[in-house]
């Protein structure tokens, strides 16, 4: 299989600081606003951003979230295999907040599509917004986009990026894989 390297740490570490920054334009103290990660893997990038508005821009009491998606997904019936649900963590209210949905790599939009879907059973936001740390241009099947993007990239349909964080990887990496 072949690999290379997107970003590296000190890429990533950068990215992360742009984006925590860029939120911070937008929602000021957090006080209307909720963040939510997007299971599985949305759920490392939102705990890394409120790290550093916690520690660094020493913004306290961020709503943050998980929301799991499995079955709202228009594709779930497809799998041969028995799905595993991942935990849905909210417990705050959404009624009237600001949310800011939150996941690792946006690419044909169908998740986001699902969480949109998801969402609606726990009250009506004021809006939504999506953040993604990458943006796999040209792959989109429905019309999402996100408000806040880490980095843009062309990747073709056989090509993977995979996401890598220190806490469950080991190392902070996004790699391009050709898929076998
Ligand atoms: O390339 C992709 C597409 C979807 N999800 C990923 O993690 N990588």
């Amino acid at each position: 299989m072949s690999q290379k390297v997107l970003l590296s740490a000190k890429e990533i570490s950068i990215i992360l600081h742009r984006l925590a920054c860029q939120l911070i334009e937008n929602h000021q103290d957090f006080k209307d606003t909720v963040l939510i990660g997007i299971q599985p893997r949305g759920k490392f990038l939102a705990e890394r951003l409120v790290k550093i508005l916690t520690e660094e821009y020493h913004i306290q009491n961020i709503s943050l979230g998980f929301l799991d998606i499995t079955f709202f997904r228009d594709d779930f019936r497809r799998n041969e295999k028995p799905l595993e649900a991942n935990k849905t963590e909210i417990d705050f209210v959404v009624d009237d907040k600001k949310i800011v949905f939150i996941d690792d790599v946006l690419y044909t939009g169908r998740s986001i599509r699902a969480a949109l879907t998801a969402i609606q059973s726990f009250g009506r936001p004021s809006e939504i917004e999506l953040l993604t740390l990458i943006d796999r241009r040209f792959s989109r099947h429905l019309p999402i986009q996100p408000d806040y993007r880490g980095r843009q990239v062309d990747a073709i349909n056989n090509e993977k990026v995979v996401v890598k964080w220190k806490e469950y990887d080991g190392e902070d990496e996004v790699l391009l894989e050709l898929k076998k």
